[in-house]
């Protein structure tokens, strides 16, 4: 993606503003430079603006190479449990008393202490620089989680926002006894706080709850793939399901970040090579769109390392060594190594299972009459699970493109005109904009941040529900065309 060089046109405030925090990380040493451009960060990168891949994010202002380093961020700039502690007494006594948060929990704690010192903390210009919210799946209400439609997607959101709840009733004398300000004890505000930790922090060998890296947190994400070239010219089906152990290690060869002891200094280097203008992109790591969407509150069409999962039944699970994780569909539609393994086996007769259970292992087709068997059994299971799920792709889509039209209204109440007159379903008694508009007490502005909050998440659900979906049938499809040429052989 190749952006403009500049921040979003319509907000000068945000550029002022970046120009500021870029001044006082200068001050920390992390290097800054304001000759290569009024957002110059070193001598290679910008801050700049990409719509539909991120928002902000950085930009190369010259070629860039691979391997090249990017960014230094000084340990001294980079905001931990530690660096927190060691600047404030009353926190690490506080704390002291209770010993069983887990770090992510003392780190939050941490987080919204510092930020209750408004400017008297020195992170404040950074703090100012933070997203106001977040839309990952422990901020998302009931409505939004339904929105999901698929079963284990909303169990994961539940989750996530129980998970949520559990620690933020946990850490609540601690905060209290902190003296936190009345809306830094909200719930609202711990959401925020988790938010901030789980789609910002880098990882450090001496705190698995990671670290704030200001500017350093400025770069967006690109999923880390394999390299082409390993696998070109591999046709065999054995290999091209190799593909799936590959995805393992992917977490072990993340070489664009990390702390460096030597030098007491967070560095940044580029994974490729870019050219003027195209966005800086990190690997975080390997995720799912729901990983994605629980950790850092956005989704990728074109996910690489995305899974779809569908259910089987509980003997399919039992009969193989395989994980329940590793029994999957690929973004291709392609089921995975293991689930195919898993199925082959289950769908031998009984007594055959141990005389020929080592093919099945080893990922090799049993017999034609199996791979038929198996692939018709994938297709159906999905088409059962597309037929149930209340609305459809092409609903989705339309959806999808509705909510894309809704800033040329210039009265959100006519959208939903439109909108309820199409999705009834989405529209019915537990109408979800009802539900943002619904809070008393808010005013007409508070109301609008909202209802815009509410419907982004809705958006990534809606979008979520739709690239299942569009897996699902693609495998569907791909089933169809293996029954047809082994049918035809
Ligand atoms: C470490 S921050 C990156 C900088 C961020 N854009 C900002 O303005 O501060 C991570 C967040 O950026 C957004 N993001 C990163 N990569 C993205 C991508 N490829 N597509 C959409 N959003 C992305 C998500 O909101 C994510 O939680």
């Amino acid at each position: 993606m190749v952006g403009n060089g500049k921040m979003n046109p319509s907000s000068e405030a945000e550029e002022r503003g970046m120009k500021s925090l870029l001044k006082w990380a200068a001050k920390y040493g992390i290097e800054v430079s304001e000759s290569c451009s009024s957002l110059g960060l070193g001598h290679c990168l910008g801050v700049s603006w990409f719509p539909g891949a991120g928002g902000r994010g950085v930009a190369a202002l010259r070629p860039i190479s691979k391997g090249e380093l990017l960014l230094k961020v000084p340990k001294s700039a980079l905001i931990t449990t530690d660096s927190l502690l060691s600047r404030d007494e009353t926190l690490s006594l506080a704390l002291k008393a209770h010993p069983s948060h887990s770090s992510t929990q003392v780190f939050t704690v941490c987080l919204l202490y510092e930020i209750n010192k408004g400017k008297s903390s020195p992170w404040h210009p950074y703090f100012l620089h933070l997203p106001r919210s977040y839309s990952i799946l422990a901020a998302f209400g009931e409505l939004e989680t339904q929105a999901l439609q698929v079963d284990y997607a909303i169990w994961a959101a539940q989750k996530a926002v129980a998970k949520a709840k559990y620690e933020w009733e946990q850490a609540f004398t601690l905060m209290k006894e902190l003296k936190l300000k009345p809306p830094l004890l909200t719930f609202r505000a711990w959401i925020w706080a988790t938010g901030t930790i789980s789609s910002r922090t880098l990882h450090i060998p001496w705190d698995e709850a990671g670290c704030l890296c200001p500017v350093g947190d400025l770069f967006n994400y690109a999923a880390p793939t394999e390299d082409p070239d390993s696998f070109e010219n591999v046709e065999n089906w054995q290999n091209e399901h190799a593909k799936d152990d590959l995805d393992i290690h992917h977490s072990q060869r993340l070489t664009d970040g990390g702390y460096e002891e030597d030098v007491a200094a967070y560095c940044f280097y580029a994974k490729k090579n870019y050219n003027v203008g195209e966005q800086v992109l990190l690997s975080y790591g390997t995720y799912t769109n729901l990983e994605l969407l629980e950790y850092y509150g956005f989704l990728l069409e074109d996910n690489p390392n995305e899974k779809v999962f569908i259910p089987l039944d509980l003997d399919m699970y039992s009969l193989s060594c395989w994980p329940k994780e590793s029994l999957y569909i690929h973004q291709n539609g392609r089921p995975s190594f293991a689930l195919m393994c898993a199925l082959r086996l289950w769908a031998t007769p009984l007594q055959q299972r141990k005389s020929i259970g080592h093919l099945a292992y080893s990922g090799c087709p049993i017999s034609k009459g199996n791979e038929i068997y198996v692939m018709k059994w994938i297709g159906k299971k999905c088409d059962a699970l597309l037929k149930e799920i209340p609305t459809s792709v092409e609903e989705d889509k339309s959806l999808v493109h509705l909510m894309d039209k809704m800033e040329e209204y210039e009265n959100l109440g006519e959208w939903v005109k439109k909108a309820s007159a199409v999705f009834g379903g989405e529209f019915g008694d537990n109408n979800i904009l009802k539900a943002a508009y619904g809070v008393e007490g808010d005013d007409e502005l508070t109301s609008l941040v909202r209802t815009k909050m509410l419907i982004d998440r809705w958006k990534l659900a809606v979008q979520w529900r739709l690239m299942y979906k569009t897996v699902v049938a693609r495998c569907i499809s791909y089933c169809t065309d293996i029954v047809n040429s082994l049918s035809t052989q």
